[in-house]
């Protein structure tokens, strides 16, 4: 089914970035490029608050975040309360964001994994549904710390 996707990184994830732009458009998606254009250096809190806001707020189904390691575009994106973003690797990690956790957003670092491996990443984010029962439970406390219970 053909998405609207949300598409952000940082000047070490460019190259990722635009490769997996034009392949999601080429399988029908509409892709919505939120920068950066240009491989100079920036800081990925600016792209990843923009990527955040473009899903919390209904303008992308889901997006995909890429920087270096993944792991600070990862840690802007999940600021937002609205955003359940999974740094992903591999195939089984992307279709576990989706299966337990609700993932609407993958991060992916451009240094660590390659062009074939994040396809298959993006793939499996966009194939795998939520398997809901008991991990709804669990992602309403991630949406509301007050429904969490003091552990045991
Ligand atoms: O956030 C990161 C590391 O946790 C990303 O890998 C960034 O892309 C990286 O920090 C950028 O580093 P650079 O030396 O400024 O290219």
């Amino acid at each position: 089914m053909a998405e609207t996707i949300a598409i952000a990184s940082d000047h070490a994830a460019i190259d990722l970035k635009a490769t997996l732009a034009q392949w999601l458009r080429e399988q029908g998606h509409e892709v919505i490029d939120l920068g950066p254009a240009t491989a100079d250096s920036v800081d990925y809190p600016d792209y990843g608050y923009a990527l955040a806001e473009a899903v919390a707020g209904g303008r992308a189904a889901r997006g995909i975040a890429l920087c270096g390691s993944g792991i600070g575009i990862s840690i802007a994106v999940n600021r937002n309360p609205a955003v359940r973003c999974a740094l992903v690797s591999d195939n089984l990690s992307a279709r576990l964001s989706r299966q337990h956790n609700d993932a609407n957003i993958i991060a992916m670092g451009a240094r660590l994994i390659g062009v074939d491996t994040a396809k298959d990443c993006v793939s499996a984010f966009l194939a795998t549904p939520f398997e809901s029962g008991r991990h709804q439970r669990r992602i309403d406390k991630l949406s509301n710390p007050a429904f969490a219970k003091e552990p045991a």
